[in-house]
């Protein structure tokens, strides 16, 4: 079979799988697969056999599962020809802040008053991307692990580029999947983005509506000078920061209700991580934010008495075009950084963010990395005695920082009223759950941060983004279930080229499957730690009388529940209640 055949052949099969199948990958590894078409078909027949709509031959899939190239994992070949050949962001080394090349001096004095020297792999190669020679030209994926310093990367060539902007308006547009994330990336561009005379604001929910309004709009200029022509003021661009770090949902309520709010002359959208942004539909605000970026609304565009059109000074112009391979889009177009450290890779979620021409930063050759400096590490016991050798655990950490993490609210709210029922614990511990109040949480975070608490229990609402100074432990107390769980849940340590370590507990059943997971996270350091036998027997008596009172604690809410007679399982209500 030749190999153009094969090709072709391979292109129409991925025609028919909607190019969910890698055409490349294909024709080399099927064209021995090909070979049951008949060999003294013309070209032109085998064609026709492989055309869509054509079902499939059965002998043909028998043939390719028997293809030992198969044995590699086909997760392995990502189906996007563009993610095939990323940019390797390991082939690049800490760059000083002063030698940057194009560096603003305003921004490397910013940079470095925030205690950075110099620069981290991730935010050298996307720069080059960007400010440098690639001029952002395209749109950017970045796929690097967790700490590696992705909220620089795209925060600095973002604040460089508007830097010379002329007139003040909502340019660049950051949208985090929670709260605490965007109040974190705020921050970042808090310290650089002053510096050249930008304004950064957050639309999160943190303040009220109205508060939120008061710094993104301007007053109108119409009360202060009454004689400006009214048309001309409401032209104006009414937004009065540049950058904008949102959720979703306040996003959302500014884009439907708030008055002089627009995304007209958005040049910037970063989706920050993306995998868990591209997972839940959030209102539909990505296709809304394209929308609005998309085209010029022709009401902007005013007419002179000849008829001529007169371009308001304060209109951003995109147009739909053939010219430089825009094939139709819009030009000048919205630029896009999408990040995460763990990025999808699936054509049909990815297709929702119209990236142009995109272009994949990837760490090394995986699809997943765990930080350089992170040790992983696994106990195995059985679910009874699992709190008895946390406790065990966290004593020979001596009090450190360190995050625990539950598969469930309920799980964690009842390891720490166990853990509350035992007496001269040598660490503060709290719980951080979701359906703790906004505050209370924030509180509980603060405290942490500060020192003032040890340990922290509670679910994945911890595990992605969150940056805490000094973490130096993550424990597993139940087996994350997927291998992106795990990455972000571990991902809380070693952070930004410091070390730490990661424990999970597992239950002997669950050791083989974890082992499975830290192969696709690209761990294969992970020993097994054992903990002290006299320790786990020296508790057992204290462990015993907590347990006791936690069952105490717990029936109250269980006999009240059956004499409501309340039989929704999980019921919301009541649940949430026992949960607090
Ligand atoms: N060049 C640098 N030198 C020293 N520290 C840095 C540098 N860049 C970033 N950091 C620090 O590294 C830490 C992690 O950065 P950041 O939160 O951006 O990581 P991330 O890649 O976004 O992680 P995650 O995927 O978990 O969100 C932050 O505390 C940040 O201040």
């Amino acid at each position: 079979m030749s190999g153009r055949t094969a090709h072709h052949a391979a292109h129409c099969l991925a025609r028919h799988h909607q190019h969910f199948v890698p055409v490349r990958a294909l024709t080399r590894r099927h064209a021995a697969a090909f070979s049951f078409l008949p060999t003294a078909a013309s070209p032109r027949r085998r064609r026709r056999l492989l055309l869509p709509g054509c079902p499939l031959p059965r002998v043909m899939v028998a043939m390719n599962t028997k293809d030992p190239a198969d044995e590699v994992p086909t997760n392995r070949v990502p189906h996007l020809p563009w993610m095939r050949h990323p940019v390797d962001i390991d082939s690049f080394s800490g760059y000083p802040v002063t030698t940057l090349p194009r560096l603003d001096p305003r921004l490397a004095a910013a940079v470095q008053r925030i205690g950075i020297e110099s620069f981290f792999p991730v935010q050298v190669a996307t720069w080059l991307e960007t400010v440098g020679p690639g001029a952002f030209q395209r749109d950017i994926c970045i796929n690097s692990p967790t700490g590696s310093g992705k909220t620089l990367a795209y925060a600095l060539p973002i604040v460089q580029m508007l830097s010379t902007r002329k007139v003040r308006c909502l340019r660049a547009l950051v949208v985090l999947p929670t709260r605490d994330l965007a109040l974190q990336v705020k921050e970042v561009f808090d310290a650089i983005a002053p510096a050249v005379g930008l304004t950064v604001a957050s639309a999160v929910g943190q303040s009220s509506i109205a508060d939120e309004i008061s710094v993104l709009i301007r007053k109108s200029k119409q009360g202060l000078y009454p004689t400006l022509d009214e048309e001309f003021v409401e032209m104006e661009p009414q937004t009065q920061v540049d950058i904008l770090v949102a959720t979703p949902g306040r996003l959302m309520d500014h884009i439907n209700m708030t008055k002089g709010f627009s995304l007209e002359h958005l040049q910037y959208l970063v989706v920050d991580e993306t995998d868990r942004m591209l997972r839940e539909a959030y209102q539909s605000w990505l296709p809304t934010v394209i929308q609005f970026t998309r085209s010029t609304n022709q009401d902007h565009l005013r007419l002179d008495t000849a008829g001529k059109t007169l371009l308001h000074p304060f209109t951003t112009i995109r147009r739909s075009g053939v010219e430089r391979g825009f094939k139709g889009k819009c030009f000048p177009r919205l630029a896009k950084i999408v990040c995460s450290a763990t990025l999808t890779q699936d054509p049909s979620k990815l297709s929702q963010l119209e990236l142009h021409h995109p272009l994949l930063l990837n760490s090394g050759k995986k699809r997943y990395r765990i930080p350089t400096k992170l040790e992983s590490y696994k106990l195995v016991c059985t679910s009874n005695l699992k709190p008895l050798c946390l406790i065990v655990l966290l004593q020979e950490l001596r009090g450190e920082k360190c995050l625990v993490f539950t598969s469930s609210v309920e799980s964690s709210n009842r390891l720490s009223t166990l853990l509350g029922f035992f007496e001269d614990l040598p660490f503060k511990f709290s719980e951080f759950s979701r359906l703790q109040r906004e505050s209370a949480r924030r509180k509980t975070l603060a405290a942490f941060k500060e020192g003032e608490i040890d340990v922290l229990i509670g679910t994945d609402i911890m595990a992605r983004g969150i940056h805490i100074d000094g973490l130096k432990y993550v424990i597993n107390y139940d087996m994350p279930p997927y291998v992106k769980t795990y990455i972000h849940r571990a991902g809380r340590t070693a952070r930004a080229g410091e070390s730490g370590s990661c424990f999970t507990f597992l239950r002997k059943h669950e050791v083989k499957t974890f082992d499975k997971m830290l192969k696709k996270a690209d761990d294969s350091s992970c020993s097994l730690r054992s903990l002290p036998e006299e320790s786990i027997e020296s508790l057992r008596p204290t462990f015993s009388i907590a347990l006791k009172k936690l069952e105490e604690s717990l029936q109250p809410e269980a006999s009240k529940k059956s004499n409501s007679g309340d039989k929704v399982p999980g019921g919301s209500k009541r649940k949430r209640t026992k949960q607090m």
